[in-house]
């Protein structure tokens, strides 16, 4: 991470926060305020067996039920969240730190996906397949069993649902391990749940740090894993799960292009820049940070930019005119990767007036001009509010350019011709491109990476087949021919 990098003073000092200064894993941090939010105890072995048991024990009455029937308690389930959607998302301020404003979309997502697989979770079904002298074959789709979901700190509820939605509308229990830094709202899902009428056990959270998500992907009994988090951990959560040849599904970090050519709307263009840059401080990783723009119109781009990202209220997160609230992190760092990059604004520590406040994480949002390919800021996730922009000149050399990186999460153009947006998106290596728009998350539309951001998908139709599994019956009519 960028953290590891030397530690220099330049002439324009860039401040971000740190990344490897993780609280104990048995303390989560407040990080509007900079205390300790909890105490959690660690789960061990026991717990981590006890917790998987239990899920195996509720995933047997639960995928024995119709599906119709599970989505009535999912229904339950959604319809509860829905109407405590303010306290819910309250406490995932104070879980995280991002704004009131943008929790409150995060707990609507996620009752949305929860009610997108109720929907779903009857319309599981099979294929019959007709073969010779009446015989017949039919195929049954069928649960994995306990399915483990591991999450990162930046949409801790919202990660929850979209693992846990597809899961249990299959017929599977989950046992989900939120990061140790935000423990707190997957503890409401699970009472959300349990409230809602699922079987005991079928939704268990188990609370701890590398530890306990080793014991989880070890676990014999465990079906499936599916994982959010970074590359490194995604590559040894892959490696555990090979062992025991488990299911994965990962989502991991990006470095994602957002392509902005001279013939697109600017208003629009901008305000896809901020939204792309901005949500959750930064901390989002289908972020579109490397922001391409076409020459001919890059001075009045950043003019706007800049102009809005200086005008953005960062502060108290849970006060509705904030638009930017505290990161997670212990420590601010000075941290050099400027190689040369030119800071436009931002990038400096940010101490909120309110004197209770003083202690927290926050940063006032940065951009970043005269960028090149080959610097650290355009080639490694910052995961924190910080934009580059490069300047380019024609399609096929940005293109090139965009697809040069190990990552492929995500993508964006912003034309108005119509032919060049659909070419553009073909030929993006990227699991997600969005036209004249970006960062929004239809429950409907899968979501997942190309090369190192990952593979399988999460939320769309699809996702079922990543958490069940198909059986073949074959039926014989007549009599068994016998070679022996
Ligand atoms: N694709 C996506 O949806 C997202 C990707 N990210 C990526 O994650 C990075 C930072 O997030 P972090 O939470 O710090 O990621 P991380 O990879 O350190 O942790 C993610 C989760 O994995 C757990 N974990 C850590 N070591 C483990 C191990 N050996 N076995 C099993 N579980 C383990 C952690 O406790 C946490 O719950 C970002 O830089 C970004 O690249 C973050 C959020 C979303
Ligand atoms: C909701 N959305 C699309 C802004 C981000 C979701 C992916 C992540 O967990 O970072």
């Amino acid at each position: 991470s960028l953290a590891l990098l030397p530690t220099r003073l330049f002439k324009n000092m860039l401040y971000i926060v740190a990344m490897r200064a993780q609280p104990a894993y048995n303390q989560s941090i407040l990080f509007p305020a900079g205390r300790v939010l909890c105490q959690m105890v660690p789960c061990g072995s026991e717990e981590v067996d006890e917790s998987i048991k239990s899920a195996h024990s509720a995933y047997r009455k639960w995928s024995k039920m119709a599906g119709m029937e599970r989505a009535r308690v999912m229904l339950e389930a959604a319809r509860i969240i829905r109407e405590r959607r303010e306290k819910i998302a309250k406490l995932e301020v104070i879980n995280n730190g991002k704004s009131i404003t943008e929790a409150l979309v995060d707990i609507d997502i996620a009752w949305q996906c929860i009610e997108y697989y109720a929907g779903l979770a009857g319309t599981l079904a099979g294929q019959h397949v007709q073969l010779p002298g009446g015989a017949f074959a039919y195929t049954r789709r069928e649960a994995l069993g306990v399915c483990v979901g591991i999450g990162a700190f930046n949409y801790p509820f919202q990660i929850a649902s979209w693992k846990s939605a597809p899961a249990l509308a299959c017929g599977n229990a989950m046992v989900f391990k939120p990061s140790p830094m935000t423990p707190v709202t997957a503890v409401i899902l699970a009472e959300i749940y349990k409230e809602a009428g699922v079987p005991d056990g079928l939704f268990c959270v188990v609370q701890g740090g590398a530890e306990t998500g080793t014991l989880l992907c070890q676990h014999p009994m465990v079906a499936k894993v599916s994982f959010t988090g970074s590359v490194p951990t995604g590559k040894k959560v892959m490696e555990m799960s090979a062992k025991g040849v488990k299911q994965v599904t990962l989502e991991l970090g990006g470095k994602s292009p957002l392509l902005i050519f001279k013939d697109c709307e600017l208003e629009n263009a901008v305000r896809g820049a901020l939204m792309a840059n901005f949500l959750t401080q930064g901390q989002v990783c289908c972020n579109g940070t490397r922001v391409f723009v076409q020459r001919e119109i890059l001075p009045k781009f950043l003019e706007e930019v800049v102009k809005r990202t200086k005008a953005i209220a960062v502060g108290d997160p849970l006060l509705d005119g904030t638009r930017m609230g505290a990161s997670r992190g212990s420590d601010l760092t000075t941290v050099s990767f400027l190689q040369g990059a030119n800071v436009l604004c931002g990038g400096e520590p940010f101490v909120p007036s309110d004197p209770k406040l003083k202690g927290g994480y926050y940063m006032s949002p940065c951009v970043l001009d005269n960028c090149k390919d080959d610097m650290t800021c355009v080639k490694e996730e910052i995961f924190g509010p910080v934009m580059s922009v490069l300047p380019f000149d024609a399609e096929e050399e940005v293109i090139q350019r965009a697809n040069n990186t190990t990552f492929g999460l995500a993508s964006g153009v912003f034309t108005r011709d119509i032919s060049r947006a659909h070419r553009v998106a073909e030929n993006l290596e990227a699991g997600t491109c969005f036209i004249n728009n970006y960062n929004i998350s239809p429950v409907e539309v899968p979501f997942g990476g190309y090369k190192n951001s990952g593979f399988g998908r999460e939320n769309g139709q699809v996702t079922i087949e990543y958490y069940s599994q198909l059986k073949t019956v074959v039926v014989e009519m007549g009599d068994v021919e016998n070679y022996f």
